[in-house]
Order: structure tokens, then C-alpha cells, then sequence
């Protein structure tokens, strides 16, 4: 039998990871780096830096090279044979962009296996020290341009596959152009920090993945190319200046199953890799997380990591303002429908925090038996009384939908309408509930085009640190109601499995003929086995329930948009 290993990696917010696999998928090994603990000397937190004033957000890029050697190291501190390793693939979080300086490729493709990689390229390979993160909202001035000159919302979204966000590269590399004029001129290339880590593996600077250059805003998914008209306004100037951004930005690479190389010689002398082990396009987190599962139509995917996604494979290019399309990261003529908040474990934190200081946990090893105690000991929309709904909207942080600024806004809804509730809230025990049914609700509000005439899916498929929590499941599959019910991947990084798969795909897939391969649909569920893969979390659908809350969707989009106008 083969002892052939493929590697998933994942560079998100908080921690890279990496899941390697068989060709049976059976993973073999598991391991990560925690930014703030392990990488101290850099003083994030949650992975990032933070400015308030400007509502900046952005993490060092330096940081993220230094705990690729931690994570190399511990992977060779846990006996994997390198050897053995015959692809790797990879995931990175959505919209950061790295800038590399002109010294970038000299310095790839000259490292030095004695020593590690982090002082051998920072700070000299890069223009600017610093990664725009996606919980960035500074962008304001830079989206309303773009959004006015490019024939606003609609129009944007059915080009790019979304309207302006604050957190997409597009504007982030115009408010860098604006804010750090010179470092902008220094900057050789741009990457995304998924072809930022495909490119630390090379060696050399590697193209953008087709999935994830559709989160800049600069990207015309029908046409599968740059727009020019996008890249000139936010490149400034004329036909020079265009030019040089679209120079900066590089090509994209359109087979997400392509060799895009072997891996540097620098992983072969230092760890012992094989010098023909396949380096494929690294996708983004999201991308990467479809890939883990064999979704079906109507089958939803809800990833609980710092941020909430909710995403979709479909094959129908069906563009809104409200929501996100992206390319499918490895099959022509399917797309990824996305919602994105930024609210997520983050909000839930703050909320278990403030419960777990009036009310402790009673079991010491769990820190969310308060929260989740409080959560599932009262009833839907945390009332009995008849008509009447407790509606709380928690954003510690802006939120990307609805447009919002930070706030936290709790009210009833009654045949009268809807009341301001702060002084007849149970605060902060009556939080739990409201939290974890707002996140859904506003999920449930949206997701509808993108699923059946009634917005309900098939199964809802839950992934990331969020998903081992049972009341979160509950509540989720209470207000969606799925009809066969939550099933939880019990590998909890969907995007690194998702990228381990897809690194075996590339190198294993057959060739039907000349140029067209297995697609990687086939390929996975002929592999895939639902018995060890996945477990049933909750029944989800539960008759009157789901209605319920479908009765309370009116009422919570008044929320949201009085929260949003406030
Ligand atoms: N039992 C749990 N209940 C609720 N949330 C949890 C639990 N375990 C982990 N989490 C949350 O998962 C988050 C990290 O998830 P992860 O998928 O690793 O995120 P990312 O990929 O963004 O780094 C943390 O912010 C934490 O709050
Ligand atoms: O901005 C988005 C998607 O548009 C986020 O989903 C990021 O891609 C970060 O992901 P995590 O670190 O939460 O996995």
C-alpha cells in the first residue's frame, strides 16, 4: 500500500495549521502555530494589530513566515517523513495583500537551508511590513469611489462577483497607493496571502489562485480576467500607471489542479522533502473549506471560525449586492456563493466572557457551559409571552452585513412593533440565546436566493472552532431547519482538509483526455466516506419552530437596519 502523503495547509487569523493526509484521505498528522502564544515577540492579538482611530486592522507579515518555521519544526519534531510528501496545497484568510519589494525574487529563490526563513526575508523582500486584514474597515473613501465610477452596487457585483467591501484587495491597494505613496512605487508584485504562501514554498513569487482573486473587487469572473476599467481607478494615473498595477498583480493561474512547480530546494536540504513534490495553488479559506465536504444542491456549509461563513457550491452565477460569488477553486462552471461576518467567535467571546463573570462556569474544563446553560434554558426568541420576540444584534466589531458600525442593540417585537428592550433584559444571561439566533437569522435572511423557493437547505454542514459547541448547533439548526438535519465534519479545520484533498487531486486526478481531467467532484466521492467523515449534531428541522422564526425575519431586518442607521 502507498505511503504517499499530501499536505493541507491553512494561514488564517489566529493560527497556521497543517493537516497531512494518505490517499485513502486518512489524515496522519495534525498540527498548528497560535500566533499570540507561540510568535509572543510580535504582540498581536487574535492574530492582528488593531488602530481604532482609522479602523485599521493588519497583521506582520514577518509574524507569519516565523510560525511557518515554528509549524515546520513541530512537524518534524512529530516524526512526519518528508519524503514522503508527494504535493501540497494550502489555504490562506481572504483579502490580505503582501507587498514584496524588488530584493523579493533574488531573495526566494537564494535561501539558505541553515538557517530559517523569517530573518532571510523579512524585512528586505517586502515593501510594506504590514498585511491589510479582513476585519480592516478603513477603506470607506476608497469603496464609495470605486463604487460611484464603476456604475455602483449591481454592476460591480455582477462583474466581480460583490459589491465594494471594505475588506476586498482592490480598495485596500488603492487606500496603500494613497496613504504610502512610496511604498506603493517601491512594490515588485502583489500577493494575496494565499499566493503569499504558495510563493514561500516555490520560491520563487506564484500566480493568484482563480477562487480567490475574486475577493479584490479586480477580477471579472465572467470574462476571467482583470477588469481594466477597475484596475485603472484604483491604479490612479493613466495607461501607465494601470499597467504597472495589473504588472504588480501578476497572472492567474486558471487550473486550480495545476503544478505550479517543485518545491524549493531550500525544504529539500533542510527538512528532506523530495525534489519533485508538487507545490499547487493555494486557495483561499473559504474556497478551501467547499472542498472538504462533496456538497449536493441545497447543502450548506456554515464555518464557524473568527469569522461566520456561510457558503455554497452552485452552478449558477446569480450575483446580489447582499451576498458574495466566487470562481470554484477547482471546477470550471461551478461558483462559490459566500455571506461573510465579521462578528463571530469574537462576538460570542465577549458575550460568554461577560456571563461567565456573573454567572462562572461549573465545570472547570469547559469554558462555555455558562454560556451555552443560558443559551438552551429558554425558548425561542427567549420569550413565551404570545407574539412577542427578543431581538438582540451583538457587533463588537463593524459588521460587512449589514453595513454597520459597533454596537450592541437588543428590542421586542410585538403586534405594536418594535421597542427599544434594554431595561427588560435579562442582561447578560438572556445574551446567549439572542446571540446565536441573530447570527442565524441574519444568515436565514440572506442565504435565501442562493438556495430553494423556500430558503431551506438540505443539510447544513458545520466547520472551525464554533462547531464543537452543542448549543451553537442547536440554536443553528433550530432557525435554519435544515431538513436532514446538522452534520458536523469531525476534523475540525475543513480549510486545511479541503486543501489536503485538493493537493491529492491535483497530483492523482485521471486524464480523460489531453488537457480535461477527472473533476475534483468525482474524484472526492469516490474517496469520501460520510461514516468516519462526519456526525449528526442536531435534527434541525422541528416543525413550528422553523416557522417561528421564519415569522420573525420581518421584524429582524427592522432591527438590522435601525442598528445600521444609528
Ligand atoms: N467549544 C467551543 N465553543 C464555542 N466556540 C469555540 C469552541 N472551541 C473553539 N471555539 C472558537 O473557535 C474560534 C477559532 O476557530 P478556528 O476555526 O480555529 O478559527 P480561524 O480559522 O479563524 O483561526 C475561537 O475564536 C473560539 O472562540
Ligand atoms: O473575509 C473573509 C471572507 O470574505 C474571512 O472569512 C477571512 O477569509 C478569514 O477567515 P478565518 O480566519 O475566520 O478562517
Amino acid at each position: 500500500m502507498s505511503d504517499d502523503l499530501f499536505l493541507g495547509f491553512d494561514l488564517s487569523t489566529q493560527q497556521i495549521k497543517v493537516i497531512a493526509i494518505n490517499s485513502k484521505l486518512e489524515p496522519v498528522l495534525q498540527e498548528y502555530v497560535e500566533f499570540d502564544v507561540d510568535t509572543p515577540e510580535y504582540k498581536t492579538q487574535k492574530g492582528v494589530y488593531t488602530n481604532p482611530k482609522l479602523n485599521e486592522v493588519y497583521a506582520p507579515v514577518a509574524m507569519w513566515i516565523k510560525a511557518f518555521d515554528i509549524l515546520l519544526g513541530k512537524m518534524q519534531a512529530a516524526g512526519l517523513n518528508f519524503a514522503k510528501v508527494k504535493s501540497i496545497s494550502g489555504a490562506g484568510q481572504q483579502h490580505g495583500s503582501v507587498f514584496w519589494s524588488t530584493e523579493a525574487e533574488r531573495l526566494l529563490a537564494s535561501l539558505n537551508p541553515d538557517q530559517p526563513l523569517e530573518p532571510q526575508l523579512s524585512p528586505k523582500a517586502f515593501s510594506h511590513d504590514m498585511s491589510p486584514n479582513w476585519q480592516d474597515h478603513s477603506t470607506a473613501e476608497q469603496c464609495d469611489y470605486l463604487e460611484q465610477r464603476a456604475s455602483g452596487a449591481e454592476i460591480l457585483a455582477q462583474i466581480t462577483g460583490s459589491k465594494t467591501h471594505h475588506r476586498f484587495t482592490g480598495p485596500q491597494i488603492m487606500r496603500v497607493r494613497h496613504r504610502h505613496p512610496r511604498r506603493y512605487e517601491e512594490t515588485a508584485r502583489i500577493s494575496l496571502v494565499s499566493s503569499f504562501f504558495a510563493s514561500l514554498l516555490l520560491g520563487s513569487i506564484a500566480p493568484l489562485d482563480v477562487s480567490d482573486v475574486c475577493g479584490m473587487n479586480l477580477w471579472d469572473i465572467p470574462n476571467e480576467k482583470f477588469d481594466e476599467d477597475i484596475i485603472q481607478l484604483v491604479a490612479g494615473g493613466g495607461e501607465d500607471e494601470k499597467n504597472e498595477l495589473l504588472r504588480k498583480l501578476g497572472k492567474v493561474e486558471p487550473d486550480g489542479g495545476k503544478n505550479l512547480g517543485p518545491i524549493n530546494d531550500y525544504y529539500v536540504k533542510r527538512y528532506g522533502f523530495s525534489k519533485d513534490c508538487a507545490i499547487t495553488p493555494i486557495t483561499g479559506d473559504n474556497p478551501a473549506t467547499i472542498l472538504a465536504l462533496p456538497l449536493r444542491p441545497l447543502d450548506v456549509i456554515v464555518s464557524l471560525g473568527t469569522s461566520t461563513t456561510l457558503l455554497v457550491s452552485t452552478p449558477v452565477y446569480k450575483t446580489s449586492p447582499s451576498y458574495h460569488m466566487f470562481s470554484h477553486p477547482t471546477s470550471k462552471g461551478l461558483y462559490m456563493g459566500m455571506l461573510c461576518y465579521c462578528n463571530g467567535s469574537l462576538a460570542r467571546e465577549k458575550v460568554r466572557d461577560e456571563i461567565n463573570a456573573v454567572k462562572p462556569s461549573s465545570d472547570a474544563s469547559d469554558i462555555w457551559a455558562s454560556f451555552n446553560e443560558a443559551a438552551l434554558s429558554v425558548p425561542p426568541l427567549g420569550t413565551t409571552a404570545e407574539g412577542q420576540k427578543k431581538l438582540g444584534i451583538y457587533f463588537p466589531l463593524p459588521e460587512i452585513v449589514p453595513d454597520c458600525k459597533a454596537g450592541t442593540w437588543r428590542f421586542i417585537s410585538d403586534e405594536t412593533g418594535l421597542h427599544d428592550a434594554r431595561n427588560e433584559w435579562d442582561i447578560p444571561l438572556a445574551d446567549a440565546r439572542a446571540i446565536l439566533e441573530s447570527q442565524n437569522l441574519s444568515m436565514r435572511l440572506r442565504a435565501g436566493p442562493l438556495l430553494s423557493s423556500t430558503g431551506q437547505p438540505r443539510r447544513v454542514y458545520v466547520v472551525g472552532g464554533g462547531s464543537r459547541n452543542h448549543a451553537i448547533c442547536q440554536v443553528t439548526g433550530e432557525v435554519l431547519g435544515p431538513s436532514e438535519g446538522v452534520f458536523r465534519l469531525e476534523l475540525s479545520n475543513a480549510c486545511a482538509l479541503g486543501s489536503a484533498y485538493k493537493a491529492l487531486w491535483a497530483v492523482q486526478r485521471k486524464v480523460i483526455q489531453p488537457g480535461v481531467y477527472e473533476s475534483f467532484e468525482d474524484f472526492l466521492s469516490e474517496r469520501w466516506d460520510e461514516k468516519t467523515m462526519i456526525n449528526s449534531v442536531d435534527v434541525g428541522y422541528r416543525m413550528g419552530v422553523w416557522e417561528k422564526y421564519g415569522e420573525a425575519l420581518e421584524a429582524f431586518d427592522e432591527a438590522e437596519k435601525f442598528a445600521a442607521n444609528s
